[in-house]
């Protein structure tokens, strides 16, 4: 079966999943694209889907009969609206991070797909089907012994002049708080943030860089530098300390060069390219979920998670040094 997708926002990754759907995966085709800029949804049409329809609204995609299934992958803050819609239409949905913008709107999404009493949703946290990730989860689980600490850096080359202080976290660090969940098996206690001074390309409304400090419930603390004007390139590194050894993220494959007297290893310098792989895997999956109605990978209930422990470390950065508590309401039984 071929899986008919409608996509809500076709800005940097909405196009980019359009291109993955449309040249490089298997069981979708797009029917039907939308944006609040017309003109990005017509960019998109010309260039990767001919055939696709262009819809006024993301409420009036989700409920045409063309679409089986919808990627939203618009701005943040319209995720919870438009998964809401999805769910309402019993459509399979894949929406980017963030789940929705605030721990509450998280919750609502929680609540209407346990009503559904079937998953559709499938949250974009990429990170989980990366290679490197998953070969260090094979290590942490059988080589290191039991987890203690974690190292890790996220560092963008730059960001927009409206990227703020908070979304450091929703934006950025979100991607670590999911994926050391699933990486270490565990759940968050606290936060806690602390900045050093400001970095001279940091524009005036954004403290950058900052340190995240995680605690979790088995007790292992996690440090995360966000670096989001490191100038060099994108880079995420992890290592997790444990009992009886260190495991490292592997590095992105590069050739190394022997050069002018020095030795030369490039670094990337996009996220479109540092989890490219990982994005063709996590949209191959939704197609064949969506296929059969329903949805796997990444929950709902990681995106509260996820948006809960997002809130407190917002909390923490204003309360710069003190431990913010996290504490999470008990588990529906669709995401055991
Ligand atoms: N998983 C990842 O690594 C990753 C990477 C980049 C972006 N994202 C997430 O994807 C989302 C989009 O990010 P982006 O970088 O593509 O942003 P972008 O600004 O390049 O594109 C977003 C598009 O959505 C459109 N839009 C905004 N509100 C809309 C609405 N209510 N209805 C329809 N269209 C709307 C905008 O006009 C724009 O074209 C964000 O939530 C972002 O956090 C995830
Ligand atoms: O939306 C992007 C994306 O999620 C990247 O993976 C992250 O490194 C950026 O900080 C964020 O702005």
């Amino acid at each position: 079966m071929t899986v008919r997708i409608g996509i809500i926002g076709t800005g940097a990754i909405g196009r980019d999943h359009a291109r993955r759907i449309e040249q490089v995966l298997a069981g979708g085709k797009i029917v039907a694209l939308t944006d609040v800029n017309r003109e990005s949804a017509e960019a998109v049409r010309a260039d990767i889907a001919p055939d696709a329809e262009i819809f006024q609204t993301g409420e009036e995609l989700i409920a045409s009969p063309l679409v089986d299934a919808v990627l939203v992958t618009s701005w943040g803050a319209s995720h919870e609206q438009y998964v809401l819609a999805a769910i309402a239409a019993g459509k399979p949905c894949f929406c980017e991070k963030p789940l929705a913008t605030t721990a509450d709107g998280a919750r609502r999404i929680v609540d209407a797909e346990v009503a559904h009493g079937r998953r559709l949703v499938q949250v974009g946290f990429m990170r989980r089907y990366d290679a490197g990730y998953i070969a260090l989860k094979e290590a942490v689980t059988s080589r290191t012994g039991a987890p203690i600490m974690v190292h890790a850096a996220h560092r963008n080359p730059t960001v927009p002049q409206h990227y703020l202080t908070p979304m450091a976290i929703h934006d950025t660090l979100i991607h670590e708080i999911d994926v050391f969940r699933w990486l270490l098996d565990d759940d968050y206690v606290s936060a806690r943030v602390i900045f050093p001074r400001r970095a001279a390309r940091s524009h005036g409304k954004l403290r950058d860089p900052q340190v995240v400090l995680l605690e979790t419930a088995k007790g292992v603390v996690i440090d995360v530098e966000i670096f989001v004007n490191c100038h060099y390139g994108y880079d995420i590194q992890c290592e997790v300390v444990g009992e009886d050894g260190i495991a490292r993220l592997p590095e992105p494959m590069a050739v190394q060069m022997r050069l002018n007297a020095s030795l030369q290893n490039p670094i990337l310098t996009d996220w479109k390219d540092r989890f490219i792989a990982s994005y063709d895997v996590e949209l191959q999956d939704f197609l064949k979920a969506a296929a059969q109605g329903t949805a796997t990978g990444p929950t709902c209930w990681d995106g509260y998670v996820a948006a809960i422990t997002s809130d407190a470390c917002v909390t923490a950065q204003e309360r710069e040094g003190e431990a913010v508590a996290i504490t999470l309401p008990s588990r529906p039984a669709l995401y055991s």
